[in-house]
């Protein structure tokens, strides 16, 4: 299945935060969001996974509006890691993997052995199968966020939308869940932070600044110095990577781009997307 997002608006008690975004997940791929703090990325996702309802425009999945579909028929095809890591269930790992089977369960109806195969399944491709039995609460920040990866999969969705899901993670685990969104390729959308990933997992990036999508493509045609320059207010250059040949992204750790400070492009980014959105000036790469 296929995720299009059409001229959508979002907004937060009336501050508008996402204006006017075009941009699709194609099927089978994995599509990247990325864009520097507050440009919108976590509230463009929330409308994917329906935690949030748009001011105007609509999300599409394979062409029906996610809203005509009930909460239980969209969480058959859409499941999600949010940012907001749910941290007080008083469950175990394996009870909080076995909610992602809820879906296809009539309510209070008992697990099955399919459901225990999956969710056992699910545990063992997050590397927590010997955790089962623990409090979820009684997990580490990086630990917690791969038994929700697992409760995600365990969903069985056609579309996984990942916030930001390398968060908290070791160099390791990050590898390892990247590796893991890579070989199961379904329709997967994540916001990414970090550039290098991004370059190297995706097919696909669209770049949100100020609620805006300001480019759209495969990541070597994306992730451009300029752009770096524009967008994130940092100097950058793109070489190919020594052991992949994806595109290695080298920041200047040392001074920003001679463009502004990235903490005053945000700044005035974030001004024009809450006072102002339909004027707000589009960066243009
Ligand atoms: N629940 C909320 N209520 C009000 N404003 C919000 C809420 N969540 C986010 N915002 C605002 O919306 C804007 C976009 O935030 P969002 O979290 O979508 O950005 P982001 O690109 O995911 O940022 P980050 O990279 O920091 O996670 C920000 O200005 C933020 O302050």
């Amino acid at each position: 299945m296929r995720i299009d997002i059409e001229d959508l608006h979002v907004a937060y008690g009336g501050r508008t935060v996402v204006a006017g975004a075009h941009l699709f997940a194609a099927e089978g791929e994995i599509t990247g969001l990325v864009g520097p703090n507050g440009s919108g990325k976590s509230t463009l996702l929330r409308t994917v996974y329906r935690h949030l309802r748009p001011a105007a425009g609509r999300v599409l999945l394979s062409g029906t509006d996610l809203r005509q579909l009930s909460p239980v028929q969209a969480a058959r095809h859409v499941a999600a890691l949010p940012q907001e890591r749910g941290g007080d269930f008083e469950l175990s790992v394996r009870e909080v993997v076995a909610m992602g089977r809820t879906p296809y369960k009539r309510a209070f109806a008992a697990e099955d052995a399919t459901d225990a195969d999956i969710v056992a399944r699910a545990l063992g491709d997050v590397g927590m199968a010997g955790h089962a039995g623990r409090r979820f609460t009684e997990l580490s920040g990086g630990e917690r966020q791969r038994v929700l990866l697992a409760r995600a999969f365990a969903q069985q969705p056609d579309v996984l939308v990942l916030d930001e899901p390398t968060n908290h993670l070791d160099v390791r685990h990050q590898v390892e869940l990247l590796a893991l969104l890579r070989d199961r390729r379904r329709t997967t959308f994540v916001s990414l932070h970090d550039l290098n990933a991004a370059a190297s997992v995706c097919d696909r990036l669209h770049v949100l600044h100020a609620g805006h999508v300001v480019a759209s493509g495969t990541p070597r045609e994306v992730l451009t110095p300029a752009l770096m320059a524009e967008v994130f207010g940092v100097r950058a250059a793109v070489v190919d990577h020594p052991l992949t040949g994806d595109p290695l992204i080298a920041f200047d750790h040392r001074a920003t781009a001679d463009t502004g400070t990235s903490a005053d492009a945000h700044t005035s980014a974030d001004a024009d997307a809450g006072t102002a959105p339909d004027a707000a000036e589009e960066v243009r790469i």
